[in-house]
């Protein structure tokens, strides 16, 4: 049978990197002479990619951005987020055990993350966890991003798994409803980046910390999903 396989999202869930986010977004609007933005407002503005965030920066201050000051400040964007990392952005508590738990009892791991690969790269690679994931796939790794199902099949596809022995794990809307796309299990954790509280989502299961995220539960949840995929094909 194949080796189970468990997908993480990125920002907010493995890794909490909200404090760069804010710190790079404030800098990059601050050209625009735009108010810093919160944390509650980053809940709002992440998740769809760097140019999505700057954009909704922008609606919520009410102020109008046109296509050649977007690419600008996207640039801003990048240079100073690069130019940081890691930054303050830390794994959160209990993610390392969790991989090793995880991987361990013979599952394998991948990341399906919206932010751009550029970024996403250096970021697991500069916090030391770029050697646990079979693959990872980035907002800019095929021409859809989550929620669209076909991120999470590619993301399986690339780590050779199959879609009956995976569970999707993520803080946010778009990785409850990819999972829900790709007809795959899905684990909300609530200390995320949702602007929602995560039960309302819908997620097949929703933890609180890593401590609970176990291979019982894993497994668990993929055998609960192995009729709903064999019924896709
Ligand atoms: O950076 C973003 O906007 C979203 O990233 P995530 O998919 O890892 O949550
Ligand atoms: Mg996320």
């Amino acid at each position: 049978m194949t080796a189970p396989l468990v997908i993480f999202d990125l920002d907010g869930t493995l890794i909490d990197t909200a404090p760069d986010l804010i710190d790079s977004l404030n800098h990059t609007i601050a050209a625009a002479d735009l108010a810093p933005v919160t944390f509650d407002d980053l809940t709002h503005l992440v998740g769809q990619g760097v140019r999505v965030m700057i954009r909704r920066a922008f609606e919520l201050k009410k102020t109008p951005l046109d296509e050649r000051t977007a690419d600008r400040l996207f640039d801003r964007f990048i240079e100073h987020y690069e130019g940081h990392m890691p930054g303050k952005s830390r794994p959160y508590t209990g993610v390392v055990e969790c991989l090793d738990r995880l991987s361990s009892a013979g599952m394998r791991l991948a990341v399906c993350t919206n932010k751009a690969g550029q970024l996403a790269f250096p970021l697991i690679e500069k916090l030391g966890l770029a050697d646990r994931f079979v693959t990872m796939t980035c907002g800019d790794t095929f021409s859809v991003r989550k929620p669209d199902a076909r991120h999470i099949l590619g993301t399986i596809e690339k780590a050779g798994g199959d879609a009956s022995r995976s569970v999707m794990i993520g803080d946010s809307v778009n990785d409850i409803l990819a999972a829900h796309n790709a007809r795959i299990p899905s684990v909300a954790v609530t200390f995320g980046y949702s602007d929602v509280a995560v039960e309302t989502l819908g997620p097949d299961h929703v933890i609180g910390g890593y401590d609970e995220l176990t291979t019982d539960l894993v497994e668990k949840l993929m055998s609960r999903s192995m009729p709903i995929a064999a019924a896709a094909k």
